[in-house]
């Protein structure tokens, strides 16, 4: 492990095949990047604070114990600003744990643990796992959670989104959390883009919960697919964002977005929103796995 900012607080774990690296923070847990064959897969802000004062922007950080801004605590919850342990590490894989601690429990006082798995398959995709686990000897705790995936493209305009949104409802965040049905043809992102809600009188903005969605995607440019994405189906939502000009810089989204980020990141996440919380007795445990394959770039 090396430190890449002697000013940070965390440590930074590589993991490499023969094709494909990541790298990933104790911080968060935090996936900064993800490479095949040299070339990066994984959206990083330029602005991304990497100190371990604030989440770091782009890559791959986890919510939980709450996704967004679905209850009373912070946004996201507390699992991208924690520091995590190490629970094993091998050339190919990491597995992360993290338990409760003093800012934790002043948040959200349940006993729990959990345990995220990182790995760079044969392949080359990359698995990444969560497991929840309620570790406390009498009460139940309930949780919403999300992946927060940045993906990469070298152009966010020309993108194909297919698969497991088609034709689903999904909950549009930029448009008062109207219910709204999604057509069977594949998502173009500016195309889509609500010029509404939060983003009034801004270029389009796109945040939306598909409750109980599919769980294969695939991002495609005119026909050729970039990135093949499943998701297990204990996530029982997937959540679509991308700022595009709205607010980005502005006190919602915060000064770490480059201005012109919108036009290489789609997210992609694996949620457990609050429509689908989970309930978890004493002893009981959930997990829920994304991989990601790529194609052309
Ligand atoms: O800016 P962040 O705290 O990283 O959150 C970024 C975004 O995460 C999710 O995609 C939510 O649906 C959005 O409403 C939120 O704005």
């Amino acid at each position: 492990m090396q430190k890449p900012d002697p000013s940070g607080p965390s440590d930074l774990i590589t993991l490499s095949s023969s094709t494909a690296s990541v790298s990933l923070y104790l911080f968060g847990a935090h996936i900064t990047s993800y490479t095949v064959n040299g070339q990066e897969r994984l959206w990083m802000s330029s602005l991304a604070v990497l100190d371990g004062t604030k989440p770091i922007r782009g890559g791959v950080p986890i919510a939980f114990p709450q996704f967004a801004d679905e209850g009373d605590l912070k946004l996201h919850g507390f699992a991208r600003e924690s520091l995590w342990s190490v629970g094993s590490l091998e050339p190919t894989k990491a597995v992360l744990t993290l338990a409760p601690n003093t800012a934790s429990k002043d948040m959200w006082d349940n006993e729990f643990e959990l345990v995220y798995t990182v790995e760079l398959q044969d392949s080359g995709s990359l698995l990444l796992n969560m497991r929840v686990k309620n570790t406390s000897e009498s009460s139940a705790f309930s949780f919403t959670a999300c992946f927060h995936t940045y993906f990469l493209f070298q152009e966010t305009n020309t993108v194909e989104l297919s698969g497991g949104l088609g034709g689903k409802t999904y909950i549009d965040k930029c448009d008062g959390r109207k219910k709204k049905e999604q057509g069977d043809g594949p998502i173009v992102i500016p195309a889509e883009a609500t010029r509404s809600g939060r983003d009034a009188g801004k270029e389009g903005y796109v945040d939306r919960i598909y409750t109980n969605s599919g769980q294969s995607f695939v991002f495609a440019r005119s026909g050729v697919e970039l990135y093949n994405v499943t998701q297990s189906p204990s996530w029982p939502d997937t959540t679509l964002y991308n700022p595009w000009l709205g607010d980005k810089q502005g006190p919602v989204i915060g000064p770490d977005f480059d201005d012109d980020g919108y036009k290489k990141m789609i997210c992609l996440e694996p949620t457990i929103s609050k429509e689908n919380a989970v309930v978890l007795n004493r002893g009981e445990v959930w997990e829920g796995s994304q991989t990601i394959e790529v194609g052309d770039f």
